[in-house]
């Protein structure tokens, strides 16, 4: 099992480039099958999310090479199967945009249901009720959605909330639907952008995404295409955030500093510098950081994954912090983890009350998810002495050589698979 071995008290210093968006990513390699041509896709994170999903493809059929870490090749002409495995939706919920995808082009999917997972529960009714609404039938057979359909005809769909999957899943199975679908209070997330530009790349005819209502004129065929993936406004908060929490000077590149806007706001809020370049943003702190509120909301408020990050911030900011999650009940399993590093942070609900310490110091802890993982080793490289952070596989779903960018930055951080190697780094630091 690896570890992340951390020693901190090195303010983070330097640069470091941002890699693709996974949460882009995933849905964008789901719909690349929805042709049968040949399908180039770059600025490929290279996480394990990426890799399971790549699995899934060609586990139903379709032609993947894989040509570089950040490169990728899909050709959806040799599938020859529209059903995929549990063990591929077990591990990662986003294959679920294989059901947007085989439906609207074969009309015809089977996809087992995402279960609840660790930051809460994850339903699906909205996509149903987009994919019924274009003519779909769709039953709950043995675990799985089951959708089929002789065709899609266009559709005018409410969401009842605003859902990132429902959104894409939908525009998905509308690209190739009959006539004319709008979806109203849909996600301005820039990965439902990213998806909207993916799918008119390959010929699809939709309108007004980054907006709360799609228009998608239904078209007959999608086309091959080469496209490159948004950068990860995720990975890029994160650093935002460790440089803040170390009382560093990062210059965050490869970004849509838009993106970051309300990263970019808190920060400057509790007493960050935030520059904004072209693609870059760089992040200075020299003083103490000051308390704030914060609660999490979809684009273009304070996204819900970047919020375990910003808290570790606020936990070693002076005063007290209100942190409210609205769109998962089940994301702050990291609090009980840093109170173990000295955190003063109570969870009530969907709040936690922080009251900023002035030092963390170094414990094991173990990361419960994916952003959760990622605050921890932030905390750990805001803390007095050693952290070692356990499940770390949790962080590698959505980070690409985390710990080798935190290095680059002057971070004392080491992935490590046995107590020897443990030890080795413990001596070596000291
Ligand atoms: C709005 C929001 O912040 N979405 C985030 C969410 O997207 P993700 O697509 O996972 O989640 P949704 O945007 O679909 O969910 C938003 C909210 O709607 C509810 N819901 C959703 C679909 C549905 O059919 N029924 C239903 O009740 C969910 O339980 C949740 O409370 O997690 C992703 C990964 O962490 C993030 O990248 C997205 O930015
Ligand atoms: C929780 C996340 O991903 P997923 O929705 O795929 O679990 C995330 O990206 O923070």
């Amino acid at each position: 099992m690896e570890q992340y071995v951390i020693k901190g008290g090195n303010p983070l210093v330097g640069e470091v480039e941002i890699g693709g968006a996974k949460n882009a990513a995933l849905a964008i390699l789901a719909a690349a099958i929805m042709t049968d041509e040949t399908v180039h896709i770059e600025n490929l994170p290279d996480v394990r999310d990426i890799n399971v999903l790549l699995e899934a493809i060609r586990e139903i059929g379709a032609t993947v090479d894989r040509i570089s870490p950040t490169e990728v090749k899909i050709a959806g002409v040799t599938i020859g199967n529209i059903s995929v495995e549990y063990e591929y939706i077990k591990k990662i919920r986003a294959s679920y945009y294989l059901l947007g995808a085989l439906l609207g082009k074969y009309k015809n999917a089977e996809v087992p249901l995402p279960g609840g997972c660790n930051i809460g529960s994850r339903p699906i009714d909205q996509h149903l009720k987009g994919f019924r609404a274009l003519g779909a039938s769709v039953d709950i057979i043995h675990g799985a959605v089951v959708a089929k359909a002789d065709h899609l005809t266009g559709k005018h769909i409410f969401l009842d909330m605003v859902s990132v999957g429902a959104t894409i899943n939908i525009m998905m199975a509308a690209a190739m639907a009959e006539g004319n679908t709008t979806i109203e209070n849909a996600a301005r997330e820039p990965h439902v952008v990213d998806v909207a530009n993916f799918l008119n790349s390959m010929g699809a005819n939709i309108k007004g995404a980054g907006t709360d209502v799609i228009r998608i004129q239904g078209v007959e065929k999608l086309h091959g295409t080469t496209y490159s993936i948004i950068p990860d406004q995720i990975e890029a908060g994160t650093f935002m955030c460790a440089a803040a929490a170390t009382m560093g000077d990062v210059m965050v590149k490869n970004v849509i500093p838009k993106h970051l806007e309300a990263t970019t706001a808190k920060l400057e809020e509790i007493g960050c510098q935030v520059e904004e370049f072209d693609d870059a943003v760089r992040v200075v702190a020299n003083k103490r950081l000051k308390r704030t509120n914060v609660k999490t909301m979809p684009y273009p408020g304070y996204p819900t994954d970047m919020q375990p990050q910003f808290a570790v911030a606020l936990v070693l900011a002076e005063g007290t912090s209100i942190v409210t999650e609205s769109i998962f009940e089940n994301r702050f399993k990291y609090a009980d983890e840093l109170a173990r590093m000295g955190a003063n942070i109570k969870v009530e609900g969907n709040t936690a009350i922080i009251d900023g310490v002035q030092k963390l110091t170094g414990a094991r802890v173990s990361a419960p998810d994916l952003r959760a993982g990622a605050a921890l080793v932030i905390a750990g490289l805001a803390s007095e002495g050693i952290t070692i952070v356990d499940d770390i596989v949790y962080i590698q779903r959505g980070y690409e050589r985390f710990e080798e960018k935190l290095r680059s930055l002057g971070a004392e951080i080491e992935k490590v698979s046995s107590e020897k190697e443990l030890k080795k780094f413990q001596l070596r630091v000291g």
